[in-house]
């Protein structure tokens, strides 16, 4: 019979989100016990963004070199896959969590490896690798951080034929000859694009446009940029069957509903994810296995009455986002810390940092393909779905004298979104080389609510990229 142990926070699920919460909730004066299964900084440390970032900056910074005259008669050779991926290795630690493990330490957070479960109001049952089980009582609140897991389409043939998930791609020990990827959303765009720098033939179905999500032009540099790495890229085909006739170690047959048939020797499936919620005995109180678990803006799950479960990051389905996650985090551990002070009686009010509002306005992504996607807040048509009143201002990156000294025949779009009443930014998209860097700007105007009027006094240094503000403001003021 398990002893229950008594703690202030129980956090189970040691991603990013995980520990952001634990930290902001210790340092907030609780004792917090984080519970992880697997390896403890999660997903993205060791199977997703930096692995995936890893794999594409050695062909981005050739590509770089390439587009500048005179510095493209330095580049000669091409890219030495084994060095590749032996420094990805090294961002991934060998996929050793040690350093964040005295990470937790020195936080003073208390580690429990197992995995984690809701046993009833306001405890978890930790299964724990010797057999056993750990029951955890928490006084003022569970956290679940979880994560999400990938989604499996319904594809004849893939509950038995082995596939990569995201997983298996970024922690790959070899560049397969032929790649076959299944989904063109932010993954496979990425994935794709490494895999064909690193050598392999790589094939990309859209089951639409390359980033369906992100506005029109985005789609066609991208989809540019795929091509120029050697992707193929098919638009408006899925797939409807795979098979490994000669068994797993055979080559990968993918059927599509054009009536042909690709052959491979991997195939990656990238096809979205969805909230890990299953086995957490969530299903006694009413959430369904891999339903999102739905929060207010204080992190509390709004289907459990009582005020005692939290949830924050990819499990809650809001912006499955590291850095998202991370601000999610943050907020859930300073309200826990607030409430068990008695200083949060009722509901977190907005923009407090007992509240994640920039989820609903203000979420940056970047695409970290060549070229890159940068994004923030809403698009045009989810501003006018929420009723505003918008315009929308565009401007070629290739005009912009920072840009043009970046590469030669620099391509690139941009598009801000403007509140026609307000008259202050309700979202941008830049697309092009390094516009990753332009994003903070955009996040702080849109966050900031900053009137354009404001906006023409942020001047950007010349020669930069950042030009871009004044010739969209420009382009403004001349409508
Ligand atoms: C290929 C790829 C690339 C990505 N690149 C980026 C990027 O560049 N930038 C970005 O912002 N986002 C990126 N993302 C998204 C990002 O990885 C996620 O948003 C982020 O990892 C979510 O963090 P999390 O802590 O919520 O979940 P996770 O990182 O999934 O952490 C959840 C943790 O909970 C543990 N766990 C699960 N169940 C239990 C249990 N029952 N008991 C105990 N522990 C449990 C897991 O082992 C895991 O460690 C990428 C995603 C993918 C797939
Ligand atoms: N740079 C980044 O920030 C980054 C990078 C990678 C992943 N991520 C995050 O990880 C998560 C997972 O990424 P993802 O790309 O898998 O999800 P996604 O939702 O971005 O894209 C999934 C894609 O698969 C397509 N799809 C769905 N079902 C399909 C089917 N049956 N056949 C063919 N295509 C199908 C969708 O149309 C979509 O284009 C996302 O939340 C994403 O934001 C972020």
């Amino acid at each position: 019979m398990a002893t229950t142990r008594e703690v202030d926070v129980v956090v189970v699920g040691g991603g990013s989100t995980g520990e952001n919460v634990a930290d902001y909730a210790h340092r907030g004066g609780l004792e917090v016990v984080l519970v992880e299964s697997g390896l403890v900084g999660g997903e993205c440390s060791y199977y997703a963004c930096m692995p995936s970032k890893a794999l594409l900056r050695p062909g981005q910074a050739v590509a770089a070199a390439r587009r500048v005259d005179g510095a493209a008669q330095a580049v000669t050779g091409t890219l030495d896959p084994a060095a590749v991926l032996r420094r990805r290795t090294t961002f991934t630690h060998d996929w050793d969590d040690s350093s964040q493990v005295a990470w937790a330490e020195g936080a003073g957070l208390e580690l429990v490896r197992g995995s984690g479960r809701i046993s009833g109001e306001r405890q978890v049952t930790v299964a724990l690798p010797d057999g056993g089980e750990q029951v955890l009582a928490a006084r003022h609140g569970v956290v679940v951080a979880t994560g999400s897991e990938p989604a499996r389409p319904p594809v004849d043939g893939l509950d038995t034929a082995r596939y990569w998930t995201t997983r298996d791609a970024t922690s790959a020990q070899e560049v397969p000859g032929r790649l076959v990827v299944l989904g063109a959303g932010v993954a496979g765009s990425e994935l794709a694009q490494a895999y064909a720098r690193l050598g392999a033939e790589v094939t990309l179905l859209a089951r639409s446009r390359v980033l369906g999500s992100f506005p029109e032009p985005v789609a066609g540099l991208v989809g540019a940029g795929l091509a120029v790495a050697g992707v193929d890229v098919r638009t408006g085909v899925g797939a409807v069957g795979v098979e490994r006739p000669d068994g797993p170690d055979g080559e990968v047959r993918v059927r599509l509903d054009d009536g042909s048939t690709l052959t491979a020797d991997e195939l990656l499936v990238a096809t979205g994810r969805r909230p890990r919620t299953a086995g957490l005995g969530l299903t006694t109180l009413g959430i369904a296995d891999g339903e999102a678990l739905e929060v207010d803006d204080s992190g509390r799950v709004l289907a459990v009455a009582g005020g005692w479960l939290y949830a924050a990051g990819d499990v809650t389905g809001r912006a499955p986002l590291t850095h998202q996650g991370k601000y999610a985090g943050r907020v859930v551990g300073d309200a826990l810390a607030a409430r068990a002070a008695g200083h949060l009686p009722g509901p977190a009010e907005p923009w407090s940092r007992y509240a994640s509002t920039a989820d609903h306005v203000a979420v940056p992504q970047v695409v970290f393909t060549d070229p890159q996607v940068a994004q923030v807040g809403l698009r045009a048509d989810q501003a006018r779905d929420r009723g505003r009143p918008v315009r929308t201002v565009h401007q070629d990156l290739g005009q912009i004298a920072g840009a043009s000294l970046l590469a030669d025949d620099y391509a690139g779009w941009a598009e801000l979104v403007v509140d026609d009443e307000r008259d202050v930014v309700l979202g941008a998209t830049f697309v092009g080389q390094g516009v990753s860097e332009l994003l903070h700007a955009a996040t702080i105007a849109v966050v900031g609510q900053v009137p354009l009027a404001r906006l023409w006094h942020a001047v950007p240094a010349y020669p930069t990229t950042s030009e871009v503000w004044l010739r969209l403001l420009e382009t403004d003021r001349s409508r």
